[in-house]
C-alpha cells in the first residue's frame, strides 16, 4: 500500500475513526440512492413495455412493504436523497479530517523538534540549518496534506466500491465491464504515477537542498551586499534552481499526461464496455441508459482515485524525507548520562584527556590535563584552532574524550546526571544568537520561574542594565532579527545576561568580549572576577583584560598544554593560598 494511505491508520487519536465512520456512513448512504436507480430502471422498462430485473422487481417490492408506492417521483426522490445526504456526511467527515490535519502537522512538528533538540551534538552540529527548518515546518505540513489526501483516497474508493456492489446486484456483467475499465485505464496509465513519484522524491529533495543554500545565504547577507556579491551567489546556486525547474516541470507534465489521457481512454474504453454490454451480454437498450450512469460514475471514480493516488506518490518524497529525519534523530538520541547529582565544590579536572573529530585526520586535544578550581576564574587562550572550544564542549558532555577522564568534584563526567549538570551551567558562545523576541525573553526565554526583576539583575551583572534602562521600552523592546538592531557589544551583554539569569555554578564564555571596547571589556572583566567568589567560570580569551583578572590561565597550542610567553601558567590554589 502507497505510504501516504497508510497515513490514514498510522494517524494518532480518535479523528481517524470518526472520518471513517462519516464515510462508511456516507457511502452507505449513496449505495441506497444508486440503489433508487434499479427499480428506476423497472419504471423507465414498463414504459418500453420490457420486464423488470428481478432485482428491480424485489426492491418494488421491498417499497411497497414500506407502505409507499414506489412511483417515479418517490423513486427519484431515494436517489436525490441518498446522493445528497452523502454530501452532507462527507462534510462532517472533511471537518473531522480538517482536525486531523492540523493535529497532524502539530504533532509531528513537535515531535521532529523534540527528537532533533535532544539528539547528540555531534550529530546536530552537522546538519543543515535551512534542512531542519524546511522538514520540521514544510514537511510536517505535508505530513498534514497526505493526511487528507489518503481520507478522501479511502472516500473515493468506498464510492467505487459501492458502485461496484450495487451494479453487481443489478447486473454483474455491468459490474464486470465497469471493473474491467477501471482496471484497463489504471493499468495504462500506471508508469505517469511511477514518473510522477520520480519527480516528487527530487523535487521534496531539492527544496531542502536549496533550503539549506538560502538559510546560509540569508546569515551572510550583510558580508555579501557589502561587496556586492549577490549576484556570484545567485550564480551559485543557479544549477540547484535549473534542476528544480527541470524536476517541477516532470512533476507537471506526468499529472498533465494521467489526466488527459484518462478522458479519451474513458470514452474509448465506454464505449467498447457498451458494445460488449449491448452484442454480447444482450442487455436492453432502457436498461443501458441507467446503467450507463452508474458504470459513468464509477470509472469516473476509479480514475479520480488514480489522479488522488498519483498526488499521494508525489508526496511520498516529502514524506520519507520527514520519517527519514525522525528516525534519524530519534537514532542519535543523547546519552543523559549517569545517575549522580552533581556538585561543583572543588573544581573540574581534564586527566591525560584526547580526543578527535569523527571526520578529522588527527586528534584535536593531546594528553590534555588541566585544572578548572571551583569559585576561581579561569582563562583558556591560544592561537585559533588549538582546541579551546573543543575544551569546553568536553566539559559541556557535548563529546566524549576518546581517552583520559573528564573529572568534576571527582567524579567523572559520564556518570553524572547531564541534564543536571547542564542546568548548573551558563554558556555564552562565540557565536552568540539572539532570538527575534524582546529583551526580557531573550533572558528568561519564557520560564516562568525566572522574573523580570531576575532578568534585571542579570543585565546589572552584565553590565547592560544602563543601555537597556535607557531605551524607550526597556527591557520590553524588540531586539529586531536575530538582535539586528542592537550593537555587537550590546548584543554579547544580553547574552551574559541569558547566562547569568538561572544563577549557574559554572559560567562558560566562550571570546565574549570580542566586540567590546576596551573600557567596557575592562569592567566585564572586574565584574566577572566579583563574580568568580560565588561562580566557577572558564573563559576563553587573549585579550590582557582577562589575563589580568584570572587567577588560572591555560594556553593550548594544537591541543597541547603549553605554559604561555612569560612562563607564568598560573596555579590558582597556589597563588591564592586557597
Ligand atoms: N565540529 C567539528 N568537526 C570537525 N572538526 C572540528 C569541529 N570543530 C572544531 N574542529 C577542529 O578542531 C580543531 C580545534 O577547534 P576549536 O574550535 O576547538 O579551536 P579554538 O581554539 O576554539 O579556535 P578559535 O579560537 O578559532 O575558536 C580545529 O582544527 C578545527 O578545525
Amino acid at each position: 500500500m502507497n505510504k501516504v494511505l497508510r497515513m490514514f491508520f498510522a494517524a494518532e487519536g480518535a479523528g481517524k475513526w470518526k472520518v471513517l465512520a462519516c464515510l462508511l456512513l456516507g457511502n452507505i448512504v449513496q449505495g441506497i440512492g444508486i440503489a433508487g436507480l434499479v427499480p428506476l430502471i423497472a419504471v423507465v422498462s414498463e414504459s418500453a413495455n420490457q420486464e423488470p430485473s428481478a432485482a428491480a422487481t424485489y426492491i418494488l417490492d421491498g417499497v411497497r412493504t414500506l407502505g409507499i408506492e414506489p412511483n417515479l417521483e418517490v423513486l427519484l426522490l431515494i436517489v436525490v436523497g441518498g446522493i445528497g445526504a452523502k454530501s452532507a456526511i462527507n462534510l462532517l467527515a472533511m471537518r473531522y479530517v480538517g482536525y486531523t490535519v492540523a493535529d497532524i502537522s502539530t504533532y509531528m512538528r513537535r515531535r521532529l523538534l523534540t527528537h532533533l533538540l535532544n539528539a547528540r551534538w555531534a550529530y546536530l552540529s552537522r546538519q543543515s540549518l535551512g534542512r531542519m527548518a524546511q522538514t520540521v515546518n514544510g514537511m510536517s505540513v505535508r505530513a498534514g496534506q497526505a493526511f487528507k489526501l489518503s481520507a478522501t483516497m479511502l472516500s473515493n474508493g468506498l464510492e467505487a466500491t459501492v458502485y461496484i456492489v450495487v451494479g453487481f446486484f443489478v447486473s454483474w456483467q455491468l459490474s464486470l465491464v465497469a471493473m474491467a475499465i477501471g482496471l484497463l485505464i489504471t493499468v495504462s496509465l500506471s508508469r505517469f504515477v511511477k514518473q510522477a513519484r520520480k519527480a516528487g522524491k527530487k523535487d521534496a529533495g531539492q527544496t531542502n537542498e536549496l533550503s539549506s543554500l538560502l538559510s546560509d545565504a540569508f546569515l551572510g547577507i550583510k558580508s555579501l551586499k557589502a561587496m556586492e556579491r549577490q549576484a556570484d551567489y545567485v550564480g551559485l546556486i543557479t544549477s540547484n534552481i535549473s534542476r528544480m525547474r527541470k524536476t517541477m516541470r516532470q512533476k507537471v507534465i506526468s499529472k498533465e499526461k494521467l489526466t488527459n489521457a484518462q478522458e479519451p481512454l474513458l470514452v474509448i474504453f465506454l464505449a467498447g464496455g457498451f458494445y460488449v454490454l449491448i452484442e454480447i451480454f444482450q442487455m436492453p437498450i432502457a436498461q443501458l441508459l441507467v446503467m450507463g450512469v452508474i458504470l459513468q460514475r464509477t470509472v469516473k471514480t476509479i480514475n479520480k482515485l488514480q489522479q488522488q493516488y498519483q498526488q499521494a506518490a508525489v508526496m511520498e518524497g516529502s514524506y520519507d524525507i520527514l520519517y527519514d529525519m525522525v528516525d534519524e534523530a530519534a537514532a542519535q538520541a543523547e546519552d543523559r548520562g549517569g545517575s549522580k547529582q552533581p556538585s561543583l565544590d572543588q573544581g573540574a579536572r581534564f586527566e591525560n584527556v584526547s580526543f578527535a573529530y569523527a571526520d578529522q585526520d588527527g586528534p584535536v586535544l593531546h594528553d590534555l590535563t588541566l585544572e578548572f578550581p571551583a569559585r576561581k576564574l579561569s582563562v583558556l587562550t591560544g592561537p585559533s584552532g588549538a582546541g579551546k572550544s573543543t575544551v569546553t564542549d568536553l566539559l559541556l558532555g557535548f563529546q566524549q574524550p576518546a581517552s583520559g577522564r573528564i573529572l568534576v568534584d571527582g567524579t567523572p563526567l559520564n556518570e553524572l546526571d547531564l541534564v543536571a549538570w547542564r542546568r548548573m551551567i551558563g554558556y555564552v558562545p562565540q557565536d552568540l544568537m539572539l532570538f527575534t523576541e524582546s529583551i526580557l525573553a531573550n533572558i528568561t526565554l519564557l520560564n516562568p520561574h525566572l522574573t523580570e526583576e531576575m532578568a534585571i539583575e542579570a543585565l546589572k551583572a552584565a553590565g547592560a542594565w544602563d543601555f537597556v534602562a535607557g531605551l524607550p521600552e526597556g527591557i520590553h523592546t524588540q531586539v529586531g532579527e536575530r538582535g539586528a538592531r542592537f550593537s555587537g557589544g550590546q548584543r554579547q551583554r544580553i547574552s551574559i545576561a541569558r547566562a547569568l539569569v538561572h544563577q549557574p555554578k559554572l559560567l562558560i564564555l566562550d571570546e565574549v568580549t570580542s566586540a567590546l571596547d576596551a573600557v567596557t571589556e575592562e569592567s566585564i572583566c572586574r565584574m566577572m572576577k566579583r563574580l568568580s567568589q560565588d561562580i566557577t567560570i572558564i573563559a576563553i580569551s587573549h585579550r590582557p583584560s582577562w589575563m589580568e583578572v584570572a587567577d588560572v590561565v591555560h594556553k593550548l597550542e594544537k591541543g597541547r598544554s603549553v605554559k604561555d610567553n612569560e612562563g607564568k601558567e598560573r596555579k590558582a590554589i597556589g597563588e591564592q593560598g586557597t
